[in-house]
């Protein structure tokens, strides 16, 4: 039978059948998935093939494949890794102009990773009851330029609930995952969509940021209309990916446009004659926090920082 895991406690998995059944399951003995060494061969999100028992629970005994993953590295020397997630729909990043201030750098590298992973996501401006006028406009600014590069832009509040509304539709059936930084109001939000989740609030995951608590356990809040939601402290993009300088340019979509029209091939935009991403940079078609971003991460990967920063 087939099924979807949607919870991981240790070494339990929930798994939904597609007929609807939830069932309690474990891993057969030595079930291992190749190439990756982790600490969870499975992971929610997967999809997978299991045989139940007598007991009423089953056995996983095999694993589609991946579309894509969300990694943690361990922090010890193990190297290991522990996934997150699997077969992510989108993204929905949570972004604030302040308190806290979300930097474009950070905005960017996401959206970047999601692009290697080819994960839609959507930009969630959050907190939007709290702002002046000047931190208004700002955010207005943001939402334009994102807009035109290509990613859909949403401004809500989730103490208010005002453009919740506008989220729903865009759950619905799809298994999307939360990110951003602490404190942008990933749990208000949940807690908003899925009344019943009644998720930690800011007080407990001062405790992650402190790295005094951290959960191996995860899982996939069911969405009324279908669908799903993960809620994942502390991730800051996809996977651990091998990216080359040369590919950098290609998870920057506009950048990426203009390059085409670059006289070398090889170029790396920063310096050679006849670079069109340059130009555009001073026509102003390209904005300057965009390219700022991408110099970041060429740079990084000279100094092979990127890597670890996932
Ligand atoms: N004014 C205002 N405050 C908000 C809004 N959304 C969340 N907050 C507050 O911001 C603080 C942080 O919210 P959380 O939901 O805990 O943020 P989080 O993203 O889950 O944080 P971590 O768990 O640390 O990753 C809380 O005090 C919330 O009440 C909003 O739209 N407006
Ligand atoms: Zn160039």
């Amino acid at each position: 039978m087939k099924g979807l895991v949607i919870k991981n406690t240790g070494s339990w998995y929930t798994v939904k059948t597609d007929d609807d059944k939830t069932i309690e399951s474990k891993i057969k003995g030595n079930f291992r998935l190749k190439g990756i060494r982790s600490t969870n061969p499975v992971a929610v999100g997967d999809r997978v093939d299991i045989i139940e028992n007598q007991e009423g629970t089953a056995f996983i005994t095999a694993i589609d494949d991946r579309r894509n993953y969300i990694i943690r590295k361990s922090q010890n020397l193990s190297k290991q890794s522990h996934i997150i997630a699997a077969n992510v729909d989108q993204a929905f990043l949570i972004v604030t102009v302040n308190y806290p201030h979300t930097s474009t750098t950070f905005i960017d590298r996401f959206l970047a990773s999601a692009e290697a992973y080819r994960v839609p996501v959507v930009l969630v401006f959050n907190k939007n009851d709290v702002y002046s006028d000047e931190e208004l406009r700002y955010q207005e600014m943001m939402c334009t330029l994102y807009t035109q590069i290509g990613y859909k832009c949403v401004t809500v509040s989730a103490a208010t609930g005002d453009g919740i509304e506008k989220l729903r539709p865009m759950l619905n059936g799809k298994i999307t995952l939360l990110s951003g930084n602490s404190g942008v109001g990933k749990s208000t939000l949940i807690n908003l969509i899925i009344p019943d989740a009644n998720l930690r609030t800011s007080e407990i995951s001062d405790a992650h940021n402190t790295g005094m608590h951290t959960t191996t356990f995860s899982e996939m809040l069911p969405l009324e209309g279908g669908g799903y939601v993960i809620d994942t402290p502390g991730i800051k993009g996809f996977g651990t990916f091998d990216i080359e300088p040369e590919e950098v340019c290609s998870y920057f979509k506009e950048i990426f446009e203009f390059s085409k029209g670059c006289k070398f091939s090889n170029c790396t935009h920063t310096h050679e004659p006849g670079c069109a991403v340059l130009k555009a940079l001073e026509d102003h078609y390209i904005s300057e926090s965009r390219y700022q971003s991408y110099l970041s991460m060429l740079h990084d990967k000279d100094e092979c920082k990127y890597r670890e920063a996932y």
